[in-house]
């Protein structure tokens, strides 16, 4: 079985894996109608396929679903504090090869991905679902050799978008890929809805305080900034944000949150929360302004939002507050306190994003990953997007599984719209 070749922390705690698996196949009615419509024509059979995503239930279904249409799935971990166990032991009972260990050290994803791109390809050719580019990254470095039996990637994050249109823009991206986070059934729910809930959430769950009252500064108002923002606000916080796009800036003023430099809001906030896929958004300068007692977090799709290393080497001491939270005391003695280790806090502290979210986006990335293993000789390398039916499609379906719907426009509507005469 293609799942004995595993690195999983511990098969024994498979029967609790195959529970949250099974609890999120129930709650996935998108990609069970994509299942059923598509998957199942023989597309998939015999063919690879790696998916580099955090290890937990609704990954392991998407991966269960394309191992049952006959694909040869092999799934890699991008970081081990993405990984849940017992679901990593679950999948690989399942006969899926899985790379992911929650004791592994953050060096070891690489490794991981490696062995997924070297398993996904060993009997043919296959495509990728990716993460900030990983496995995308190892094919056009350290694994070129596997490059000819790639028909393509898909790829799930923002970050790994603006990655794959910088190598694009570099010329050295020798793939098609297709930009699955830019399709509107996944940033419009996953980054905004989906973020904004887990993260909340993740942070509630680990610290046990209340958010009502509290000042929230979101750093980054982009899809996921939003979700936070809002969702922060329902909770009833007072919420601040950060923003270097003055139009993004203007829009968050309209939505009625208050709009101020980091610096200034590190003087304000009592909760921060960073978004924006850019690095050292909070340093020195801004660790050294905040209040006692302030709670860090970052939301982004990377690990160097937040300053850690700096906290780290200027704290004069540093414990565990509580599971998932790290204490900070500074030389003039505030504890600034860090949730999920500064890395993407609703996974590395939480269950991640809600099932019915992960059904919309994985309807889209199982969509990508067929689209890719059916077109690919006519896909140009570069970054392309999702075509605007599939996505209607999925939205249609998600609406219909609620038992709701939209009309068609008529002969006449569609007529007026596409004229200038009338
Ligand atoms: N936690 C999750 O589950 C989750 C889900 C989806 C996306 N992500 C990740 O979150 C990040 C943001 O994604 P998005 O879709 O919202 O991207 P986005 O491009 O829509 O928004 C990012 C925003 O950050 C702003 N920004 C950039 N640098 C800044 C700075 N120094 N200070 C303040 N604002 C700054 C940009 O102007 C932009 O408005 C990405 O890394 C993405 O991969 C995480
Ligand atoms: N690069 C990070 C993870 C990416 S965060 C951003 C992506 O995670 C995805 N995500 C959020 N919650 C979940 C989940 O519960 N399961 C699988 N993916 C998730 C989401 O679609 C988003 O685009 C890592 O090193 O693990």
């Amino acid at each position: 079985m293609r799942g004995e070749n595993s690195v999983v922390k511990d098969p024994a705690l498979a029967p609790e894996g195959h529970r949250k698996i099974e609890w999120a196949a129930a709650h996935s009615p998108v990609l069970a109608a994509v299942r059923e419509r598509y998957l199942k024509d023989g597309t998939f059979d015999g063919l690879g396929v790696g998916v580099a995503l955090p290890v937990e239930a609704k990954t392991a279904y998407l991966a269960a679903v394309l191992a049952e249409a006959g694909a040869r799935v092999a799934v890699a971990a991008p970081l081990p504090s993405v990984v849940q166990d017992d679901v990593a032991a679950a999948l690989a009972e399942r006969g899926v090869a899985v790379f992911a260990t929650s004791e592994g050290a953050p060096e070891d994803a690489d490794r991981w991905m490696e062995l997924a791109l070297e398993a996904a390809t060993a009997g043919g050719e296959a495509v990728l679902i990716d993460d900030r580019a990983g496995l995308t990254r190892i094919a056009h470095t350290t694994r070129r050799g596997l490059l000819p039996r790639l028909r393509g990637a898909s790829e799930e994050t923002t970050s790994g978008v603006v990655r794959l249109r910088a190598m694009e823009r570099e010329g050295v991206l020798e793939l098609p890929a297709i930009a699955a986070n830019d399709a509107r059934c996944k940033y419009l729910f996953d980054n905004r809805y989906g973020t904004g809930q887990s993260t909340l959430a993740a942070l509630m769950q680990s610290t046990n305080l209340m958010l009502g009252g509290k000042r929230v500064v979101v750093l980054g108002y982009g899809w996921c900034g939003k979700g936070i923002a809002r969702y922060a606000a329902g909770l009833g916080a007072r919420v601040t944000v950060c923003e270097v796009d003055p139009v993004r800036g203007l829009e968050a003023y309209a939505d009625g949150f208050d709009v101020l430099p980091a610096l200034r809001a590190a003087e304000v906030g009592e909760v921060f929360v960073t978004a924006t896929g850019n690095r050292r958004v909070l340093g020195e300068e801004h660790f050294a302004r905040m209040r006692d007692g302030a709670l860090l977090a970052n939301a982004g799709g990377v690990d160097v939002e937040i300053d850690v290393g700096w906290l780290r080497s200027a704290a004069a001491r540093v414990r565990e507050a509580r599971r998932h939270v790290e204490e900070f005391v500074m030389p003039d003695g505030r504890r600034l306190r860090l949730v999920g280790g500064g890395m993407v806090v609703n996974l590395t502290a939480g269950d991640g994003h809600p099932v019915e979210i992960m059904d919309l986006t994985f309807a889209i990335q199982a969509l990508c990953a067929y689209r890719l293993a059916r077109e690919h000789a006519a896909m140009r390398p570069g970054v392309h997007l999702l075509p605007r039916e599939i996505d209607d499609e999925v939205a249609r379906l998600k609406l219909g599984a609620v038992g709701m719907g939209v009309d068609a426009l008529t002969e006449e509507q569609r007529r007026f719209l596409a004229g200038w005469r009338e």
